[in-house]
C-alpha cells in the first residue's frame, strides 16, 4: 500500500537509449530542515525550490501544529513565520509524520527541551522504525517519552520544563540522531554536545550556524565533538534548496546501465557527506563526469552527466557508508549490470530504513535473476554484465520509496519487464519521478493503464 491510498502496481520495461536533461526536485534532508528551523527562528524565513513530496508536507503540517505560519506560495515558494526557540505550542491533535524518519526525529528533539506534550504517528513502515535511539539521548535532557515496545511509534513525548545540557556519543552512523539531540540543545541553557565516530551528513551544523546559532566542530580522537551554545535566537534565512543527490541518483543509474543513454542532471549538491555514490560509481568505471562545477550556497555543484559504461564490480569503503546510505539500493541494481562483484559492507544501518533495504533489494533481485549474498552488515551482488541480467520478477516495495524507484530502474535494462507491487510511496520523496523518467524515455507502465 502507499502510505495514503491504495496500492499502485508498477512495471517498467527494457527501453531504448535514455537521453535529455532530468531536473530532478530539492533535497529532502535539507527541506526538512528547512521548514523546522524557519519554525524555530523569530520572523520569515522564505524558502525556493522546497521539495513539495509527502514526508516534508508532512513536517510542513506538523510545524502548522506546534503553532509556526507555514505558507504554499506556489512552484516551489514557501514562507515560514517561526515562532522562536521554545515558542512552540502544544499541538491539540496527534503529529502524523507519514512515512518519514527525518521528519519525526527531528521534531522530536525540536520539541523535548519545551515544556508540552505531544504524540507522535506514522504510517506501517515508520511505526515498525526504531525511536529508543532518539527518545535515549532525549531523556537526558529532561524528557520523558511513553511510546510502544521497543520504543515504536505512537509515542507520547512530554517535554523537560527544565532541560539540563546534555553530551551524548552518538553509537551508530546517523544524522537524524545527532540532529535531534542539537536541536533539543538550542532551548537549553550551556552547552550540548555530540560526538560522532563517523562523519554523517552535515547539514543541520552547516544550516544551524546560517541561522546564527553558533556550533563548532572539532576533529578529534573521540571523533567529531559538535558543540551548540544553547538559547540563540535564530535569525530567519532566505534559503534556496539545492537539487537531491540521493533523487540524482536514480537518472544517473538509468544513464549508466541503458545501452546508448546520455542523461544529464544538473546543479547536483556534491557536499562530501551525500556524494559517495557518484565516487563509488567512478571507480566502478562509470562515464560519470561533472560539468560546470561550482559553488552554491556554500555547497560544491555540478551538474552530472551519465554515459552508457562498461563496470566493473567493486568493494565500497564501509567508511563511506554514511555518505551514500540512501543510495545503496539503487547501486545495488547498477551493480547487477557490472562484470564481477561488488562487496558492500558496514550497511547494517539499512536493515532499519523505510523497510529492510538489504532484505527487501536481495528478494526482489533474486526474483530477477541476480546472485546476492548477505548477512546482517553486508551485501554482495554478482553482477552479470551491461544487458545480461533477465528481469522478469514481480518486487516487494514494502512501502518504501527508494525499493520501488530503485526496481522500476532495474526493468528498463532488463530483458524482460520488472514489476513493483506498489509505486505509491514514490510520491514521499520524488513526486515527478515517473514523469521524469518517461521524458528521457522510459517505458514504464501502472498496471491498469
Ligand atoms: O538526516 C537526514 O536528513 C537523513 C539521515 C539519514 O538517516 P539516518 O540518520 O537514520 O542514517 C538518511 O537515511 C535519511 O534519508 C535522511
Ligand atoms: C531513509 C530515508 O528517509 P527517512 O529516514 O527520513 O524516512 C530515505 O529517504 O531513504
Amino acid at each position: 500500500m502507499s502510505s495514503h491510498g491504495t496500492p499502485i502496481p508498477m512495471s517498467s520495461h527494457k527501453s531504448g537509449p535514455l537521453t535529455g536533461v532530468a531536473n530532478v526536485p530539492g533535497d529532502k534532508s535539507i527541506s526538512h530542515r528547512s521548514l523546522i528551523f524557519g519554525a524555530m527562528a523569530v520572523g520569515e524565513t522564505q524558502i525556493t525550490g522546497l521539495l513539495e513530496g509527502e514526508d516534508v508536507l508532512d513536517t510542513a503540517k506538523a510545524m502548522r501544529q506546534f503553532g509556526a505560519e507555514v505558507t504554499d506560495l506556489g512552484s516551489g515558494e514557501w514562507s515560514v513565520h517561526g515562532v522562536g526557540v521554545g515558542g512552540f505550542a502544544e499541538p491539540d491533535q496527534v503529529i502524523d509524520c507519514g512515512n518519514s524518519g527525518t521528519g519525526v526525529r527531528l521534531i522530536m528533539g525540536a520539541m523535548a527541551t519545551s515544556p508540552i506534550a505531544a504524540t507522535f504517528t506514522g504510517d506501517a513502515s515508520l511505526n515498525k522504525r526504531p525511536m529508543g535511539r532518539v527518545t535515549d539521548p532525549l531523556a537526558l535532557f529532561g524528557c520523558q517519552t511513553y511510546g510502544r515496545s521497543g520504543g515504536r511509534l505512537p509515542l507520547t513525548l512530554i517535554g523537560a520544563a527544565e532541560p539540563v545540557p546534555t553530551r551524548y556519543t552518538v553509537p551508530m552512523p546517523s544524522a537524524q540522531v545527532k540532529s535531534a539531540v542539537l536541536l533539543a540543545g538550542l532551548n537549553t541553557p550551556g552547552e550540548t554536545v555530540v560526538i560522532e565516530q563517523e562523519a554523517t551528513r552535515d547539514h543541520t551544523e552547516r544550516m544551524l550556524t546560517g541561522f546564527g546559532a553558533s556550533i563548532k566542530t572539532e576533529e578529534t580522537k573521540e571523533g567529531r565533538v559538535i558543540t551548540l551554545q544553547g538559547l540563540p535566537e535564530l535569525v530567519p534565512q532566505t534559503i534556496t534548496v539545492p537539487r537531491d543527490p540521493s533523487s540524482a541518483a536514480f537518472p544517473v543509474a538509468v544513464g549508466l546501465i541503458v545501452d546508448g543513454s546520455d542523461v544529464l542532471v544538473p546543479g547536483i549538491g556534491l557536499n562530501p557527506t551525500r556524494s559517495g555514490l557518484f565516487t563509488t560509481l567512478r571507480e566502478m568505471g562509470a562515464d560519470l563526469t561533472y560539468e560546470n562545477e561550482r559553488i552554491e550556497g556554500g555547497e560544491p555543484v555540478a551538474d552530472l552527466r551519465a554515459r552508457f559504461s562498461t563496470l566493473k564490480g567493486i568493494e565500497v569503503p564501509p567508511e563511506r557508508a554514511a555518505s551514500m546510505i540512501d543510495e545503496y539500493p539503487i547501486l545495488s541494481v547498477v551493480a547487477s549490470f557490472a562484470e564481477g562483484k561488488t562487496i558492500m559492507r558496514g550497511v547494517k544501518e539499512l536493515r532499519v530504513k523505510e523497510s529492510d533495504r538489504i532484505d527487501a533489494m536481495a528478494r526482489g533481485l533474486e526474483a530477477c535473476g541476480v546472485e546476492v549474498e548477505e548477512d546482517e552488515d553486508t551485501m554482495i551482488v554478482h553482477g552479470m554484465g551491461p544487458g545480461g541480467v533477465p528481469g522478469g520478477g514481480t518486487c516487494a516495495t514494502h512501502l518504501d520509496h527508494r525499493i520501488a524507484m530503485s526496481f522500476i530502474c532495474l526493468g528498463l535494462a532488463c530483458k524482460n519487464p520488472v514489476k513493483i507491487d506498489d509505486g505509491g510511496p514514490i510520491a514521499t520523496s520524488f513526486p515527478i519521478f515517473e514523469k521524469l523518467m518517461k521524458d528521457l524515455g522510459a517505458t514504464i507502465l501502472r498496471a491498469n493503464s
